[in-house]
């Protein structure tokens, strides 16, 4: 057997969060070993957020442009792919290709290694025949793939999931979509405003159902409006493929499409790991973590895999934890640098660590030399990019109620705004607030509109910062602003 090469950290998957640690610690002058198996850079700019903002962006274009009709005279609109699967195909993902991406971690230092990593016994990874010892530690940060459920027949059909529609070139005539998720109505309503008719089918009761309510119906009236149909309650049963159509049979009822797009929730794959190497449970669904990311002695995680929310800003912000929890590490145990990324001269392979500034920026927020920050998830925003947006902050009602905190809710609907009643056609949306009647502070807000997401900011730092009702009442909204309508819900709490 080979003899284990000796490096400071190894980082397995280099996704969103995998990819920034690699590339912070290298920047810093670690010898970092980043090992991927698919694409640097993972699902989001290939397969995830970035080329399915670019198809919303697209098909909010065509929505918007229809709405001419009712505001500006007359509009003809002709939908076309092609352009937009050229976008994606050279803009978004170099044909899906990462070749700059790999540049832009081996030019910080990194050494790349394509392939599959897994843990080979404490501060030992595996790739293939290569073995690497970690001194300082190993990141990992493997993310998730689709979870297919296990309906009689599915696995045997060629359908989609997220990679085969983001990849799409020419479009299907009709689309099922299986699952009502944030992946589900995003897609389902870039495909019907670029032409297919398209059924989501959704186990649950209602759809985006980890939101309130109210947005749940919000965002199934506009993808109704879209000409979307939506079935919810339904379990599928079984699933066939006759060659060019797929039939959904569920309760009786059957449902076809050309396509089949299954976006049924993500599973990380903790048995591929070797995690049982290093005393770790593998059957754990997500990779439990401490506040800090680690996992065990010499272990962290960053990412999707730690099931504290599917999205490319936590893996971002728990990769600043991550990087500098790694460095204060590596201080304690060698003598380096401390968590501010100030240099001092270490051993190991780096040999001297280099000089970043005096501070370091950890996660969005600038870290004292010596102190770490530590993950608070309470004010974790979401945005779903369905038009209206709909984006979230903190609790909803049910969960503030569920704590057993003293709520207070206020509402207000923005078609009833100035700004909503000016803007006219394309107007749906609210502010939902859910207030800590004994603490005087928002923990939780829904804001759904036209730029619900934007709007969101606000609030975001309300229940971050948890600044007083009081003080939130009495600041200045400006006229005539989506964002106004803040204030409204404000006055509404009770
Ligand atoms: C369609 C879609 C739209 C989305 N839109 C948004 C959005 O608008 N906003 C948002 O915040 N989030 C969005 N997300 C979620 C976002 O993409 C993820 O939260 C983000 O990619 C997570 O990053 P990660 O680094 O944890 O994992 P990933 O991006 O999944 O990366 C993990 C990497 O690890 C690699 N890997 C796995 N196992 C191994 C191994 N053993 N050895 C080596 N490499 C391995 C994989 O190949 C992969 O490249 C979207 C996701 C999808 C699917
Ligand atoms: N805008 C964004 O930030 C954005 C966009 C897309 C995805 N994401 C992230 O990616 C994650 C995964 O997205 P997703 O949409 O796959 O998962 P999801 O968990 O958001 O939704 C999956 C849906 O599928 C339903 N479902 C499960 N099994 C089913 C079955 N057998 N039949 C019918 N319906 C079934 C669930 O009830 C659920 O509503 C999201 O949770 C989110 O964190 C974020």
């Amino acid at each position: 057997m080979a003899e284990p090469e000796v490096v400071d950290v190894v980082v397995v998957g280099l996704g969103v969060g995998g990819e920034e640690v690699a590339g912070r610690l290298a920047e810093a002058g670690l010898s970092v070993v980043g090992i991927e198996r698919d694409l640097v850079g993972g699902e989001c700019p290939y397969w995830g957020c970035v080329p399915s903002k670019m198809m919303i962006r697209a098909a909010n274009a065509l929505a918007e442009a229809h709405r001419v009709n009712e505001l500006a005279g007359s509009a003809e609109v002709r939908p076309d792919w092609a352009p937009l699967a050229k976008r994606i195909r050279e803009e978004a993902t170099d044909t899906w290709d990462d070749k700059a991406a790999v540049d832009r971690f081996t030019g910080k230092g990194g050494r790349f290694v394509r392939g599959s990593g897994r843990l080979d016994g404490p501060n030992r990874v595996r790739v293939g025949d290569q073995v690497f010892e970690a001194r300082f530690g190993v990141v990992l940060g493997t993310g998730t793939r689709p979870s297919i459920p296990p309906i009689d027949g599915l696995a045997d059909t060629p359908y989609w999931t997220n990679h085969q529609a983001i990849e799409v070139e020419e479009l299907p005539a009709t689309l099922l979509v299986l699952g009502g998720g944030a992946i589900g109505l995003e897609l389902a309503q870039v495909f019907a405003r670029f032409g297919v008719r398209v059924t989501v089918v959704e186990a649950a009761d209602r759809v985006l159902a980890v939101e309130e309510p109210e947005a749940s119906a919000l965002a199934a009236e506009a993808l109704r409006a879209d000409g979307v149909e939506i079935r919810t309650g339904v379990k599928a049963g079984r699933v066939s493929h006759d060659g060019t159509e797929f039939t959904v049979h569920a309760d009786g009822a059957a449902f076809t499409g050309e396509k089949l797009l299954v976006v049924t929730g993500r599973r990380a794959h903790l048995e591929e790991l070797g995690l049982d190497t290093v005393g770790v449970d593998a059957g754990q669904r997500y990779l439990a973590v401490n506040d800090r990311m680690h996992v065990t002695d010499g272990i962290w995680a960053v990412g999707d895999l730690t099931g504290e929310g599917a999205f490319t800003h936590i893996a971002m912000y728990q990769a600043g934890i991550v990087v500098a929890d790694v460095l204060d590490h590596m201080r304690r145990t060698r003598g380096g640098p401390d968590a501010s990324g100030t240099a001092s001269v270490v051993g190991g392979a780096a040999g001297v660590v280099s000089a970043v500034g005096g501070a370091m920026s950890a996660g969005g927020s600038t870290v004292a030399p010596g102190s770490v920050p530590v993950a608070d998830y309470r004010a974790l925003p979401r945005v779903t990019f369905t038009d209206p947006e709909v984006g979230a902050v903190g609790l909803t009602e049910q969960q503030a109620r569920d704590r057993g905190i003293n709520v207070q809710v206020g509402h207000t609907d923005l078609t009833s705004s100035t700004r909503g009643w000016i803007h006219k056609t394309g107007n749906a949306g609210f502010i939902k607030l859910i207030a800590d009647a004994d603490q005087g502070v928002l923990v939780g807000a829904t804001s759904a509109g036209p730029a619900g997401g934007e709007v969101l900011s606000a609030l975001v730092v309300a229940v971050h910062a948890a600044v007083p009702i009081s003080q939130l009442r009495h600041m200045i909204y400006a006229y005539p602003t989506f964002h106004r309508a803040v204030e409204d819900a404000l006055r509404n709490l009770r």
